[in-house]
C-alpha cells in the first residue's frame, strides 16, 4: 500500500487490509460518471437461485471486461470497456498501484434494492482478491461482519465519488452487505472492479 496519491482512512480492522478514500473523484466528475453510467450502461435483472428456487436480484447488474464472471448459480457476460470505464480503472490503478480487468457494476434503484451478506470469494478472483469499490448518487451504508468473531462488526456510509479497497485476507474473513432502508432515498450505483483470472 505504497505509493498513494489521495487521502484515505484504514479501518483497521483485524483479518483484513481496508481502505476508504472518501474524496476519490471530486463531485463533478462522479456526478457526470453517474449520469453516463446510469444512461449507458447495459443494465439487466439476474436472477440467483438460492436452494433450487429462482429469485430477482434486488438490483440491476452490468458487466464490463473480457471474462465472464459465475455467482450465486449466474453467469454474467461482459461488455468491453467503455472510455468512462478505462478513465476510471486508470485512476483506480494509479492510486492504488494494482491492476483490474473487470467492472461489475450494481445499480440499486431504491431503498428496496440491497446486497446481502456476502463474500466475494469465488476461485476465478483468485486467492486474496483485491476489490476495489467505487460509489456514485445516494449514500448507502456498508455493514461488514466477521465470519467466526460475532463480536467483530462495522458499518461505514459509502459517500457520492468515494472508493472503498478491500484486499490481502479479508474476503476470507469478513462478510459484507448493503441493507435495505425503508427511507425514501434515490439511486445508487456501484462500480466494483476486480481481477478475474
Ligand atoms: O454496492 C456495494 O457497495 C457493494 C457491492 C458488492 O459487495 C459486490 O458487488 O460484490
Ligand atoms: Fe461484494
Amino acid at each position: 500500500m505504497d505509493n498513494r496519491d489521495t487521502d484515505y482512512l484504514d479501518l483497521n480492522l483485524p483479518d483484513s487490509e481496508i481502505y476508504y478514500y472518501p474524496h476519490f473523484l471530486n463531485t463533478d466528475e462522479a456526478d457526470r460518471y453517474f449520469d453516463i453510467l446510469r444512461t449507458t450502461a447495459p443494465w439487466q435483472q439476474d436472477f440467483i437461485t438460492i436452494y433450487g428456487k429462482k429469485h430477482p436480484q434486488p438490483r440491476l447488474t452490468a458487466l464490463f471486461g473480457d471474462k465472464p464472471y459465475s455467482y450465486s448459480g449466474l453467469t454474467m457476460h461482459p461488455e468491453p470497456f467503455n472510455s468512462e470505464l478505462l478513465d476510471i480503472k486508470a485512476k483506480i490503478e494509479g492510486a492504488t498501484q494494482l491492476e483490474f480487468n473487470t467492472c461489475l457494476l450494481n445499480l440499486y434503484r431504491n431503498g428496496k434494492d440491497s446486497n446481502g451478506w456476502h463474500a466475494d470469494d469465488e476461485t476465478e478472483l483468485g486467492k486474496n482478491p483485491a476489490i476495489a469499490s467505487l460509489s456514485l448518487g445516494q449514500e448507502r451504508i456498508f455493514h461488514l461482519k466477521h465470519r467466526y468473531d460475532k463480536t467483530l462488526k462495522h458499518k461505514i456510509l459509502l459517500e457520492h465519488g468515494s472508493l472503498l479497497l478491500m484486499q490481502g485476507s479479508t474476503q476470507h474473513h469478513w462478510l459484507h452487505q448493503i441493507p435495505k432502508t425503508a427511507k425514501p432515498i434515490k439511486e445508487r450505483i456501484n462500480l466494483t472492479f476486480r481481477v478475474i483470472r
